[in-house]
């Protein structure tokens, strides 16, 4: 008795409690819900910022070396991190520049018919439940009804569907658009005027960050810019239909069983999310593989005469298995990688998941909710099949909320490569290198050099002082140069190979940076160089001759196509015009014209342009002699004053001024007197000639002195 008393006042404690609870409960409901809500976006946002995956990656870079990897060795980390976040809001700003962009525009149209969706989906579980509900009451008139409501819900429900999808590649494609066109601006430049900063070539030639930018340009950009449009709606729409679907669930199951099952999950998510690899990493090791696969076919394509003719297949088929096999390698481990991931993953969202929501909606079926009437058999029917619908909604919602942390981490990757890209570029542009130099650069004299910067200043003429010629790498070929070039005084360039005769035509052209002393010369258009191997371009014969000019600039110049004739018969080649078929005709002009001919058309392009100086580097190796005189001198009649590097004494006369490099760093800048240095040539010739006969006649006369001595 006295045990029972003491239990008493307990069981009234208890009792007491649960009608605080029911009398409070709508309070609590609400509480908890709010806490709910909370929950998730808190969680979601961590979990979009787990610290653990950088580190993660870090320590994996560490120990296994697979990160992105630039061809200067540095790594750069690929991770759901707060450099991705300042990465993607960059290029975000690109991509959407204002709420009043076309892309804003897409991406509230985006979102509404993301709701739209959602909330067609809430009605339809509804609808189902009903539809379930009178058919165990057997009610014919209600049944046919609710089927009558499906099909109508079907209209809006494929309508919304079919834009949603039509949206988001349009979003896609406008994202690209606006990418593309910003890398195309720092690439090519923005305008016709705006070419001296020569990206193209410096981000190639003076920096290591940048192996392939063809493929980061085409593939990357483009994969990145779905993966963007498509983040958007496996993030944003899943989280909104979580917090949706399970708000409505809460109405029928009760907050409680609700916060329980969350906890469950996100349990499990935590776990799964530990055991996910690291995909960004994979992607963007994936993409530099490609482009480095892509790249060596490339050079096969291009370099195919050559390679045939020196039989060089079997080793550059050697090359491209290499990288072919390399590729294969890490796709390999990623495949195997994922292989495992998706079972652990379908395991536990799919199948541990599905059983915790079985048990959510049987909640109404064996116990009395406060607050909710009891249901006859159809309305427990009613209430299970729309909460089963419903939490297949959530979980497949709470589902795609886990995968899209994998295509997250796919679009870090991509994220990393956009932005590797851009950053470089902008560097390049403030002329920030980063290049591997050689071992000479490490002398204190040579990185004191490399360390500083001349000064251009712009005038007609051509005048060195004191400027030291670097190489990319750090080599420096000539520490100290002066020499000038005025009007009309052309000058020859001469001396062995690899010295630097070239070089001096990237400084001049603003493709190499001044390490110091003073450089004046005017802007880069005002030069014009022809290679040994010219640049034919992608167009019609019109276009070769006034390359870079389209045909409205040369229309704005008033030079017609007779003019063009005229300076075609300078060179000798006005009868092409006829042969290919008119002005307009379009071809492979590397392949269409023999290696002379592509030189006298870049002749040809000289006359057209008339510019102040023009840079021959072995210009005329491919020409008759007489051609070439012809064209010297048709150069020289317009104005055009002549940089030439060439090795044929011939070209000697057509020059006033000569810088010879003696290859040791060291260099002669004087005047030029053909006729003088020709004699000299001619003696040294004649000279060399006798001595190679000297061997000759000692054995003859070693012959003759044998017979001699055999006679007496
Ligand atoms: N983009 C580059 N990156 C690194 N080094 C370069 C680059 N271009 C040229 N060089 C180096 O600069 C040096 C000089 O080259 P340059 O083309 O000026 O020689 P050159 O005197 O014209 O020789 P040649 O008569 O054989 O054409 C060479 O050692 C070359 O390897």
């Amino acid at each position: 008795m006295a045990a029972q008393s003491k239990l008493m006042p307990d069981r009234d404690k208890v009792k007491k409690l649960v009608s605080v609870y029911t009398a409070h409960r709508p309070l609590i409901q609400r509480v908890l819900l709010f806490g709910f809500v909370a929950h998730i976006l808190t969680t979601t946002y961590l979990g979009f910022n787990s610290k653990s995956g950088s580190s993660k990656s870090s320590k994996k870079d560490k120990g296994k070396g697979k990160a992105t990897e630039a061809s200067n060795g540095k790594k750069q980390r690929v991770a759901i991190d707060a450099a991705f976040y300042q990465r993607l809001s960059t290029i975000l700003r690109i991509v959407i520049p204002s709420l009043r962009s076309k892309e804003a525009l897409l991406l509230v149209m985006h979102s509404s018919l993301l709701i739209l969706r959602t909330v067609i989906s809430l009605y339809v579980a509804a609808l189902d439940g009903r539809i379930v509900a009178s058919l165990v009451r057997a009610q014919p008139i209600p049944f046919l009804l609710n089927i009558l409501r499906w099909l109508l819900v079907a209209i809006p429900a494929t309508w919304t569907n079919s834009w949603l999808s039509y949206i988001q590649n349009k979003l896609a494609l406008a994202y690209r658009t606006r990418l593309t066109n910003e890398v195309m601006k720092q690439y090519l430049g923005e305008d016709k005027q705006a070419h001296d900063i020569k990206i193209l070539y410096k981000l190639s030639n003076l920096d290591d960050r940048i192996k392939n930018p063809d493929q980061m340009i085409t593939h990357d950009i483009q994969r990145f810019s779905t993966h963007l449009a498509a983040i958007y709606a496996n993030v944003a729409k899943p989280i909104l239909d979580m917090i949706l679907y399970n708000y409505q669930l809460a109405q029928s199951v009760g907050a409680e069983g609700l916060f329980g099952l969350t906890f469950a999950v996100q349990a499990s998510a935590a776990l799964l999310r530990a055991l996910t690899p690291q995909f960004g990493m994979y992607t963007a090791v994936s993409a530099q593989l490609s482009g480095n696969l892509r790249h060596t076919h490339s050079r096969l394509a291009e370099f195919a005469e050559e390679i045939a003719f020196f039989g060089g297949e079997h080793t550059e088929k050697m090359l491209v298995e290499r990288e072919y096999a390399g590729f294969v390698q890490h796709e390999s481990k990623v495949l195997q990688k994922a292989w495992w991931h998706g079972c652990v993953e379908e395991g536990i969202i799919k199948w541990l998941w599905g059983s915790f929501g079985l048990c959510i909606c049987a909640i109404p079926v064996f116990f009395k909710i406060p607050g909710v009437h009891s249901a006859d058999l159809g309305g427990r029917t009613e209430g299970f099949v729309t909460n089963r619908r419903l939490l297949l909604s959530a979980s497949d919602a709470f589902g795609r909320v886990m995968y899209s942390y994998k295509e997250l981490s796919e679009l870090a990757g991509y994220t990393a490569r956009v932005a590797q890209l851009l950053e470089t570029m902008s560097d390049v542009r403030k002329g920030k290198f980063e290049k591997a130099l050689v071992s000479g650069a490490a002398t204190e004299e040579n990185a004191k050099i490399l360390r500083g910067r001349g000064v251009i200043i712009e005038s007609d003429e051509i005048e060195f002082e004191s400027v030291p010629i670097v190489t990319p790498n750090g080599d420096i070929l000539v520490r100290s140069l002066s020499f000038y070039v005025k009007p009309r005084q052309h000058l020859l360039i001469v001396g062995p190979n690899g010295c630097g005769k070239s070089s001096l035509f990237r400084i001049l052209g603003g493709l190499w940076p001044v390490y110091g002393g003073i450089v004046r010369k005017p802007p880069a258009s005002q030069f014009i160089l022809i290679p040994q191997r010219p640049y034919l371009s992608l167009g019609t014969l019109r276009d070769q001759v006034i390359y870079p000019h389209s045909a409205e600039d040369m229309e704005a110049r008033n030079v017609t196509d007779d003019d063009l004739l005229a300076i075609l018969s300078v060179v000798q080649m006005d009868q092409i015009v006829e042969r290919e078929g008119g002005w307009d005709a379009a071809r492979d002009w590397r392949d269409a014209l023999s290696g002379g001919d592509q030189q006298k058309i870049a002749w040809a392009r000289l006359f057209y342009h008339r510019p102040k100086y023009a840079v021959l580097d072995e210009a005329t190796s491919l020409v008759p002699l007489d051609m070439e005189g012809r064209m010297m001198e048709y150069a020289a009649k317009l104005g055009i004053t002549l940089l030439t590097v060439s090795h044929r004494p011939s070209l000697w006369r057509y020059h006033s001024m000569i810088l010879q490099y003696d290859g040791q760093g060291g260099y002669v800048f004087t005047k030029l007197d053909a006729e003088k240095r020709l004699a000299l040539q001619q003696e040294k010739e004649a000279l060399e000639t006798k001595l190679l006969e000297v061997p000759k006649m000692r054995a003859r006369l070693a012959e003759l002195q044998g017979l001699q001595s055999g006679q007496l």
